[in-house]
């Protein structure tokens, strides 16, 4: 901890406002590694702020991330001796305080300076508050010059306008070119949709559809998945009867997909070998009508009660939730004794960008090499528990070739007695052609990219078991 913050502590004021809310869980994200979405709520629960001004909090948490490097390369002509050298506190005032007043209107530009220097004064000393508040006014006058690079390479013009590390933004190019790698990047800047999916042993989508109207809000179908709505000015979606009543889950559209391609059936033997907290396996169990068995493993002892909660709310008996390393998993389950087995990886996550901002600036090409490796690793677990004639479904919530498609071409050099099954279910199918989301080649493996559906950036491959 450096001494700049032992003072903030002593001299905070014992109320925290909005942006001093956001700027205390951006500093833990920072430090401690800590989840925005994890950090923001425990915050916001203990603080008891008003809507509008935990509103704002969160806003403020979420695009100070998000627009980092914009707002750095703007800050960057304005710190004399670089962003660098300041304290972490300090960077993240400027860099939130600079997001408030290019991004949003709800507070007039004197009071967003104003506050910022307040809460200088408050945590340091009167030498960074006039540091703050030079700062700030320089931005304010010089306003026209905060615009992104028009020329240098691609890459780089493309990090610094929609504010992803250069790293990443290359490589989205060299796989899909420079238009839908700014189109990746675009989507993970937009809020993520509100979805959800309707628990259809337990009423129709059209009912579930009437009962949120008749509570103020508008759902309509999410296209893709038969099941799925996107809820329009939801709020907080777990806080709903309906909710708590099963009547319907909080997921993913790309993460519904899932279990639809799976295509169980009632009366199968599932394996779900990464499956806390249960969106997947309850899903499955859904479809397959609570029928057979769906067997919900994950590592974590404490994330077992996760799943059985879910599957308890959703009213299905047939989740089996256990727990172990899905690389042993063959201490468990005998050879070919399952009809379907998931494998929803741990991933990078690249693709939940527009969920959990910080994935930007935590990832690391290293990270993608070193998941690539466990999945690998996990896969080849899997495998000789599927049935012959049995289902291998394998899916990560990224946009990394090394651990999605050159993953399962892999997979299948080493493992001929498996093939890519393009036979998914044909709704499905026409769903994905409509929305130009199926290569021209299907082959049984597919990369959802999130300015699709607004949904996560999702990677689904199916495979059958030919032989022993
Ligand atoms: C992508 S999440 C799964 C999400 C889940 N399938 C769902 O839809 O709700 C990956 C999960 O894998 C678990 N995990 C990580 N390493 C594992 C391992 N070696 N064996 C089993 N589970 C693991 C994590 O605890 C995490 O819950």
């Amino acid at each position: 901890m450096t001494r700049g913050d032992d003072r903030s502590k002593r001299r905070r004021a014992p109320a925290a406002g909005a942006r001093e809310l956001a700027l205390d869980t951006l500093l833990r994200v920072e430090r401690e590694g800590a989840y925005s979405n994890l950090e923001l709520g425990r915050a916001l629960q203990q603080a008891g702020l008003s809507r509008p001004d935990a509103a704002l909090a969160t806003e403020l948490v979420y695009g100070t991330l998000q627009r980092q490097a914009t707002l750095d390369y703007w800050l960057g002509r304005f710190v004399a001796k670089g962003l660098d050298r300041l304290e972490p506190w300090v960077r993240l005032l400027l860099r939130l305080s600079l997001y408030q007043l290019v991004y949003l209107d709800r507070v007039p530009d004197f009071a967003v300076v104003n506050e910022a220097v307040a809460l200088a004064r408050r945590r340091g000393h009167a030498g960074i508050a006039g540091m703050v508040n030079g700062v700030l006014r320089s931005a304010l006058r010089r306003r026209g010059e905060l615009v992104a690079p028009k020329g240098g390479a691609p890459a780089q013009r493309l990090a610094i306008a929609h504010s992803y590390p250069e790293w990443l933004v290359r490589r989205w190019i060299d796989t899909y070119g420079a238009e839908e790698a700014e189109a990746i990047c675009a989507a993970g800047n937009r809020p993520p949709p509100s979805s959800i999916r309707v628990n259809l042993r337990r009423g129709t989508v059209e009912a579930v559809q009437r009962g949120l109207r008749e509570s103020g809000i508008e759902a309509a179908p999410a296209g893709a998945s038969p099941a799925g709505l996107i809820a329009r000015g939801a709020g907080n979606l777990a806080d709903r009867d309906g909710y708590r009543e099963g009547r319907w889950s909080i997921q993913d559209i790309g993460s519904m997909l899932v279990a639809e391609a799976a295509e169980p059936q009632p009366d199968m033997e599932v394996l779900d070998c990464c499956a806390a907290p249960g969106g997947k396996s309850t899903h499955l169990a859904e479809l397959m009508d609570d029928r057979g068995t769906v067997w919900a493993n994950d590592l974590h002892p404490h994330k077992q009660r996760l799943i059985e909660q879910q599957a308890q709310r959703l009213g299905l008996t047939s989740v089996r939730a256990v727990c172990g390393d899905a690389a042993a998993l063959g201490e468990r389950f005998a050879p070919g004794s399952l009809d379907l087995v998931l494998l929803d990886a741990p991933c990078s996550g690249l693709g939940v960008i527009h969920r959990k901002p910080e994935v930007k600036w935590t990832k690391s090409p290293a990270d993608v090499a070193e998941l690539a490796k466990l999945q690998e690793r996990l896969l080849d677990a899997a495998a000789p528990l599927v049935r012959v004639g049995g289902r291998l479904v394998y899916s990560t919530c990224t946009i990394a070739p090394e651990e999605n498609e050159r993953q399962v071409e892999a997979f299948l050099a080493r493992h001929p007695d498996y093939a890519l099954d393009p036979q998914w279910p044909e709704p499905l199918l026409a769903a994905l052609r409509r929305a130009q989301a199926l290569p021209e080649r299907f082959a049984g493996m597919l990369q959802l990219l999130p300015q699709t559906f607004g949904s996560d950036g999702f990677f689904i491959a199916r495979l059958t078991r030919k032989s022993r």
